[in-house]
């Protein structure tokens, strides 16, 4: 659905984004993560055409975006909704007069505004707020405003940018909630830029890391959490801390076997006894990955590592 490749841009002399490839397919949550100033924005707007990319091809539905011309671009973006960290709401507007306003700029009919505006009202929980101001409104509602009022021109495909970044934990949980639920219902794409792992971990299928205009990758979310390579760990801030006596062996656990009691049916079958350094279980994507590290005697290693082996688990030795 959309597919980048080698896409760079520069703002006067200074790259920006740097040799971009990758493909979304349809249907998908994919997320664009980075720190501050990665070019995760810049890289979003490239895709609605609201920024020109200098060089490479970035294509949606088999459309390359700058060979459109300015009428191409303007039904372009009609396939496209956006939503924003600061939610971008017209004040003087009421919620219904809000999520209307892209109908009523397409000239649409407004018994075809109506039933649209009360469909969406309903989608994101909002039926009894038509009349407020967003004001009166809490952040988690104004965001939930900004979500219907980007879906009213049934895009195809949902750009979010920090749509969670000013809302608190629980706030977050029920707008990504909403997220997915749109994802599911009504089959849209959706591709969302954030520095907060937490947002990937619960909603995104694949993600792709930038920094400083670079892809350091791209991989299955709970690939990129479950096993992180050392770019991954740099980023995250992860400093793993392990015993320097003995031998660290961690061990991932896949999503299907996280619950089995590994650790303790090893040392009861290799009657050993381990160290558990440390251990985390993580929830990605609604499933539940985890990785452990134990410590174990030097002498022990090739028979701890010969039973791991005969086991569907990951390991590696620190
Ligand atoms: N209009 C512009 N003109 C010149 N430089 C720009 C412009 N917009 C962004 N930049 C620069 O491009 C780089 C990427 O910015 P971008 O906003 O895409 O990053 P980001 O990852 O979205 O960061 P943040 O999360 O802080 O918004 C930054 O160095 C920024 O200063």
């Amino acid at each position: 659905m959309i597919s980048i490749k080698k896409l760079n841009k520069y703002y006067g002399e200074s790259k920006v984004l740097n040799d971009i490839s990758i493909d979304i397919k349809a249907g998908e949550i994919f997320a664009i993560v980075g720190h501050s100033g990665a070019g995760k924005s810049t890289l979003l707007r490239c895709l609605n055409g609201l920024e020109e990319y200098s060089t490479g091809s970035l294509e949606v539905d088999s459309k390359e975006i700058k060979e459109l011309s300015k009428e191409q671009l303007r039904s372009f973006r009609k396939n496209i909704g956006m939503i924003f960290q600061h939610f971008s709401l017209i004040q003087r507007k009421s919620v219904y007069e809000n999520i209307a306003l892209p109908m009523q700029l397409w000239g649409y009919e407004k018994s075809a505004i109506e039933r649209k505006v009360r469909e969406l009202l309903s989608l994101v929980g909002l039926e009894d707020k038509e009349k407020a101001y967003p004001n009166q409104l809490s952040g988690g509602q104004k965001q939930r405003v900004a979500i219907a009022r980007a879906l009213t021109l049934e895009p195809k495909i949902l750009l979010s940018d920090e749509a969670t970044s000013a809302l608190d934990p629980n706030t977050t949980i029920s707008i990504l909630n909403l997220l997915k639920k749109i994802n599911e219902k009504l089959n849209i794409t959706i591709v969302l830029v954030t520095h907060e792992m937490e947002v990937v971990k619960q909603i995104a299928k694949r993600a792709l890391l930038l920094e400083h205009g670079n892809v350091i990758g791209i991989d299955d979310t709970e690939e990129l959490f479950l096993k992180p390579d050392e770019k991954m760990k740099e980023f995250l801030g992860e400093v793993e801390v392990v015993p320097k006596e003995g031998v660290n062996i961690k061990l991932y656990f896949p999503k299907d076997n996280v619950y089995q009691a590994f650790i303790t049916t090893m040392a009861r079958e290799l009657d050993m006894d381990f160290n558990i350094v440390w251990g985390k279980l993580e929830e990605i994507n609604t499933h539940i990955v985890g990785n452990m590290v134990i410590n174990i005697d030097k002498k022990d290693k090739e028979k701890v590592t010969e039973y791991i082996k005969q086991h569907d688990i990951v390991w590696e030795v620190l």
